[in-house]
């Protein structure tokens, strides 16, 4: 799998052995062309910056909302470039990342009202993906099945060229390495530290120390709590504890990053914030696909959106708005 988070040289490190600065890979080897993982070529074109083709949407910064790390004197890391304005252009050609072929998905529980029918999509290498539709319309079912939390009942699902149908449980935790996972309710470890609660999830795959010493500062330096990594969750606002679930969720670098209603429990102003920190990731190739109601959010972001509706697909417009699901 393409590794396009590379670290090659770190300088510094305090008392703890914590890397104090990172310094992106010169010339990142991404080599896997063909993976279907593997990050989308950055383009020229002009990104859509939120708000840019809308009436310039007002940010508030609240004392609660850090400021963007990037924008840092003497910030780098491995996601600098994110700092540019230009978007990735994904070529919508090759091997999806994700594809749908007619699934449906029917809980026994509701035996005659499938949550998912007949939906067939494709999402390629380093697309931004929103899910909209009602309550109910099937999007977190979608996004279980990626996951493999659920079995499709009917069709094909294949993720990162696995035929999701014919894996065996055993390779279920193999996929999930490469599919980070950020939820509305956080679902930090209340006993943890912040810099602790991003560790486990390295931890729990067998990452050596070294590697836990190197990444997890880093990225928790990105999502700007680099100064919070001693803090508890309880002791960080609820921006804070998402920016903890994004860090955890992009510790291990997944090229695939899938959200469910990430800013659903937060305020406009750190909504925002959260947003701006997962476009940045798409912009270094992460594949992102989010379940979201935030209308304000998906109208300003004009990305791709796939809208929902009693379980099927009854839109997929690019750069779209949330728009009334089956209507533009
Ligand atoms: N575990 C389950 N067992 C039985 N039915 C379920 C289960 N999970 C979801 N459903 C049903 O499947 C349908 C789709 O639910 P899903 O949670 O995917 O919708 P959603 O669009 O994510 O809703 P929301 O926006 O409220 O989160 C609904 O009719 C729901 O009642």
């Amino acid at each position: 799998m393409a590794n396009h988070f590379r670290t090659t040289e770190r300088q510094g490190s305090d008392d703890t052995g914590r890397v104090l600065n990172v310094v992106p890979d010169a010339n990142p080897q991404v080599s896997a062309a063909d993976d279907a993982f593997a990050p989308a070529p950055v383009s020229t074109g002009q990104f859509d910056v939120i708000g840019a083709d809308e009436p310039e949407a007002v940010h508030v910064v609240t004392a609660s909302e850090p400021a963007d790390p990037t924008e840092q004197p003497g910030f780098t890391s491995v996601f600098a470039p994110l700092a540019s304005d230009d978007s990735p252009a994904v070529s919508r050609t090759g091997v999806p990342t994700i594809s749908f072929k007619n699934v449906s998905l029917v809980y026994p529980a509701q035996p005659n009202k499938p949550a998912l029918d007949g939906v067939s999509l494709d999402i390629y290498p380093g697309e931004f993906v929103f899910v909209v539709g009602h309550s109910g319309s099937g999007k977190s079912s979608l996004l279980r099945l990626i996951t493999r939390e659920q079995r499709a009942t009917g069709g094909q699902i294949i993720v990162a060229g696995q035929d999701l149908g014919k894996m065996k449980n055993k390779k279920v935790p193999y996929l999930r390495r490469q599919i980070g996972t950020v939820y509305q309710d956080f679902k930090l470890l209340p006993d943890k530290t912040v810099y602790e609660n991003v560790a486990f999830a390295l931890e729990c795959i067998g990452k050596p120390r070294s590697v836990v010493k190197a990444q997890v500062p880093e990225v928790l330096r990105l999502v700007g709590l680099g100064e919070k990594m001693d803090n508890f969750p309880d002791q960080l606002s609820g921006g804070e504890q998402q920016r903890v679930s994004v860090a955890r969720a992009m510790v291990n670098r997944p090229p695939l990053l899938v959200c469910d209603e990430p800013t659903g429990n937060l305020d406009p102003a750190i909504s925002l914030g959260i947003m701006k920190l997962l476009d940045r990731i798409n912009r270094a190739g992460t594949t992102v696909v989010m379940a979201t109601h935030d209308r304000e959010m998906v109208d300003s972001m004009r990305k791709r959106v796939i809208a929902l509706e009693a379980g099927h697909v009854v839109r997929d417009q690019e750069k779209g708005g949330y728009g009334y699901y089956g209507a533009l």
